[in-house]
């Protein structure tokens, strides 16, 4: 897909932040000096390693003609200095900028689609692909943003990939570029994901959201936000995005009431931003969940919500059934998903549409022909042997979760094939051997990005976690591991592969080498189809 470059001039943009600059043009803005080019201005901003300031020199001796450069000092905001042939122009609280910046550069992209931004410790990728999957469905050209990269939703296995992922949510620059390039695309609808790290640094603050959807808060990330608190605070940003419309809140997780009462607290104030004016009518609130009992409904409830819930969800070998009870209708799904956080996300998906007008009955019956996310608690059935399931959990908790929701759709055995990254966390070694032997019947351990580590000590970490070591299976090569579980289980088993999910590479010493385990694992499909 080629895309249209964008040109402006400095002197049109800065204008916008009230700035005289000389008229120069430019075709794009980068925060990274290595990506300068004479036709790209770079940003040059304080980051939490490193300070981007250090690399104009870099950046002129790349051709830059402008710099825009993030000052200390109040009274050096708009100040210019030739450097070479460059221009370089300080602007005062330049990070807080960025978003702003972007978005005028690029000529507010948000404002040209639907949006919606998914935030929580679990579930954002797959929300965002189910979504995504779902409106594209409905006859919406739609894309994604988050950890599978930017891409074009092309049907089951043909996303476009605009760009692999850096980060969960890219930064001011790159988001408001990706947005534009959706656009240049014809997309209509762009579902992303929300990182805390992202709402904390502004990435997001001016990207227009029509809908912000809460799945659920764990612990994670306390190295960047140090508490809880500050952690649930970051997520909870996500309200104060510019034009949101509903917000999706989880009755299932307390954190969500949190959320319903900042939206409370602030339904009076304004909820227009300075650069993107925007009228804010009173915030719609979805709640979803699982057969809420009257007591939380009771506290979450306020008579102007909608809902739309899971109810008689019951798990089966080849996916699940549930009744779905909203404000909107009442209809029976078929779900070739596995695993109960699969009806969450398929439920917040399901609220996006609803809130967005989209009918009821269309809606049904796109719901019954979603596809799996790629790795993420991918089904291959295999006719006549185990089912395998290829997914991307590579920490305790995620294993753990995998492996009990695994249980819940067989009454056979479930297999595990897993191991751990070389160079990377020892501890959580034999956390996932414990995770793997307390909820797997079968445990086989192999190698998952041995890098300078030999697998065989890896494994000896792993196996360090378990109370009965003899009992695991050690096979070093993934096939070879899989193979051995196709072999060896029954027809009601299942078999997950974990640890590798989308990705399509494996690191053993310094050696990346192409490994898929999509693509091994549908192979295998066909040749052990009975
Ligand atoms: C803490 C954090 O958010 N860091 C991100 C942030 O880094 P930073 O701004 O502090 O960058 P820095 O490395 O200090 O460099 C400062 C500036 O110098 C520039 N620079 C640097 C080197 C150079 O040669 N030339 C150059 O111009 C950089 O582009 C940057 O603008 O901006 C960088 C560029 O966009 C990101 O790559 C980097 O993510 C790092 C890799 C990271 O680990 N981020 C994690 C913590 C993160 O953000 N994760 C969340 C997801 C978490 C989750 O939910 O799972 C995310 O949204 O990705």
């Amino acid at each position: 897909m080629v895309v249209n470059s964008f040109i402006q001039s400095t002197r049109a943009l800065l204008a916008k932040f009230g700035i005289d600059a000389p008229d120069i043009r430019i075709e794009g803005l980068t925060l990274d000096s290595r990506d300068v080019n004479t036709k790209t201005a770079f940003v040059a901003v304080k980051g939490h390693e490193r300070d981007g300031r250090d690399f104009i020199p870099q950046a002129i001796s790349l051709g830059a003609r402008v710099i825009l450069a993030q000052t200390d000092d109040s009274q050096a905001h708009g100040q210019m200095e030739m450097r070479d042939h460059s221009v370089i122009i300080s602007l005062y609280q330049l990070p807080s900028m960025l978003s702003a910046l972007a978005a005028a550069f690029y000529d507010y992209p948000a404002l040209k689609m639907m949006t919606v931004a998914v935030t929580g410790t679990n579930g954002k990728t797959s929300t965002v692909q189910l979504l995504t999957q779902l409106k594209d469905a409905l006859g919406t050209r739609s894309a994604s943003v988050g950890t599978l990269g930017s891409s074009v939703y092309e049907g089951e296995n043909t996303q476009w990939v605009t760009t692999a992922a850096a980060n969960t949510t890219p930064n001011a620059i790159r988001l408001q570029y990706v947005l534009a390039e959706f656009v240049q695309c014809e997309v209509r609808h762009t579902a992303f994901e929300a990182s805390s790290h992202a709402l904390v640094q502004g990435r997001l603050s001016q990207v227009k959201t029509d809908i912000a959807v809460f799945t659920n808060l764990t612990r994670d990330h306390l190295d960047y936000h140090g508490t809880m608190e500050e952690y649930a605070k970051a997520k909870r940003l996500l309200l104060d995005q510019p034009g949101l419309e509903a917000v999706v809140l989880n009755v299932n997780d307390s954190e969500s009431q949190n959320w319903a009462d900042y939206l409370d607290a602030n339904a009076a104030k304004d909820g227009s931003s300075e650069e993107i004016a925007i009228s804010k009518p009173r915030v719609t609130r979805v709640w979803t969940g699982f057969e809420p009992t009257d007591d939380v409904l009771a506290t979450h409830k306020q008579p102007q919500d909608r809902h739309c819930f899971a109810t008689n969800v019951s798990y089966h070998s080849s996916g699940i059934r549930f009744d779905l009870v909203s404000s909107w209708g009442t209809a029976p799904i078929e779900l070739a998903l596995f695993g109960s956080f699969n009806v969450s996300n398929t439920l917040s998906a399901i609220s996006c549409l609803l809130a967005q007008g989209e009918r009821f009955e269309n809606v049904v019956r796109v719901v019954n022909g979603l596809q799996p996310v790629p790795g993420r608690m991918e089904v291959f059935p295999v006719g006549g042997s185990a089912s395998v399931i290829v997914d991307y959990a590579h920490t305790p908790d995620a294993l753990e979760q995998v492996l009990k929701s695994a249980k819940t759709h067989t009454a056979g055995k479930v297999w595990c094939v897993f191991g751990c990254g070389g160079d990377r966390d020892k501890g959580k070694r034999p956390l996932m051997g414990a995770a793997a032997e307390q909820h797997a019947d079968v445990i086989v351990i192999t190698t998952d990005n041995s890098r300078s580590e030999s697998p065989e000590s890896i494994a000896s970490d792993i196996k360090a976690g378990l109370q009965r070591p003899n009992d695991a299976v050690e096979e070093a090569d993934r096939e070879s591991a899989i193979r051995y579980c196709l072999d060896s289980a029954d027809e009601n088993d299942i078999i997950i592969v974990a640890g590798k999910g989308h990705e399509d590479y494996q690191i053993i010493g310094t050696q990346q080498t192409d490994y898929n385990e999509r693509t091994v694992v549908a192979r295998l499909q066909q040749e052990y189809k009975k």
